[in-house]
């Protein structure tokens, strides 16, 4: 499992490829990144249940320092994109995948809970537990949380197999994210209008001890794409990849 969590924006230019890409976002459940989950059934019909790939690992993503996004790894991070990424660039080594984002699982499996301390605790336990089923199929799953709590990180590492939980942190400056703010929420927050946000009036734990760590260095923001290659070549050293 691959956890991307933190919870900051990039302020870098965007993407060509993501401005006229395929990429068709939209606001239900797991069809957040059309191409990613098509591309991800057109694999499963042709590959589905291959015991070669029982050993990819999951893979959670971003929490941008944000989705996780955090350190402040906040909203608006890029871990939903980063996530995009790095699907399609599995996917082009023949890779299964599954996006497992916060804010689109928020609407179905999750829509009982809040973003108080316990509910955002039971979110990426859930979340883990899923990504746990998605491994024993063969599908590396990528988390893309924000899961600002150190300890619920470790206790979705804990839920896996030595190993398979890959965690990658956002590390994005909280005002990159504010800066861009495209939904507004930031601004809601600092009016008072959305209590407990993360990086404004909630906490974020960067994390101590995680696999990979994207760092924005100054105004130079790494492109999805970069930093989805900087992901796969973790991976593919660490022999992750091997069918
Ligand atoms: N109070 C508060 N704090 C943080 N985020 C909030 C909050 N309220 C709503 N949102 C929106 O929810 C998205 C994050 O959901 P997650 O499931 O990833 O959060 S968590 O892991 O349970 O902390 C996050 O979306 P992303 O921008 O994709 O991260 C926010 O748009
Ligand atoms: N590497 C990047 N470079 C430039 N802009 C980016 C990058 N990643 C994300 N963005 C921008 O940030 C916005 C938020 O990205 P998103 O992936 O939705 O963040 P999150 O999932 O962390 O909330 C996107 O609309 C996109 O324009």
């Amino acid at each position: 499992m691959v956890a991307v969590h933190g919870a900051r924006h990039f302020a870098c230019s965007y993407l060509p490829e993501f401005e006229s890409g395929p990429l068709v976002p939209c606001k239900l459940g797991f069809a957040k990144f059309s191409i990613g989950n098509n591309a991800v059934n057109n694999l499963g019909l042709c590959r589905g249940g291959d015991a070669r790939l029982r050993s990819s690992r999951i893979i959670k993503a971003m929490e941008e320092s944000a989705a996780f996004l955090t350190k402040d790894c906040v909203s608006i991070s890029g871990k939903s994109t980063l996530a995009c990424a790095l699907s399609r660039g599995l996917h082009s080594r023949g890779k299964l995948t599954y996006i497992l984002d916060g804010d689109n699982v928020r609407h179905g499996l999750n829509r009982d809970l809040s973003f108080k301390a316990e509910d955002r605790a039971e979110n990426i336990r859930r979340i883990g537990e899923v990504a746990k089923l998605f491994a024993d199929s063969g599908v590396i799953c990528i988390a893309s949380l924000i899961s600002p709590y150190r300890k619920d990180r470790d206790g979705c590492r804990a839920l896996l197999p030595d190993g398979d939980f890959i965690e990658v942190f956002m590390d994005v400056p909280l005002q990159v994210c504010e800066a861009r703010d495209p939904k507004g929420l930031y601004k809601l927050a600092r009016a008072g209008k959305i209590k407990g946000f993360t990086g404004v009036d909630d906490p974020y734990e960067p994390p101590l001890n995680c696999e990979i760590v994207l760092k924005q260095m100054g105004d130079d923001c790494p492109s999805p794409c970069d930093m989805a290659e900087t992901v796969i070549s973790y991976l593919e050293e660490k022999g992750y990849l091997q069918a």
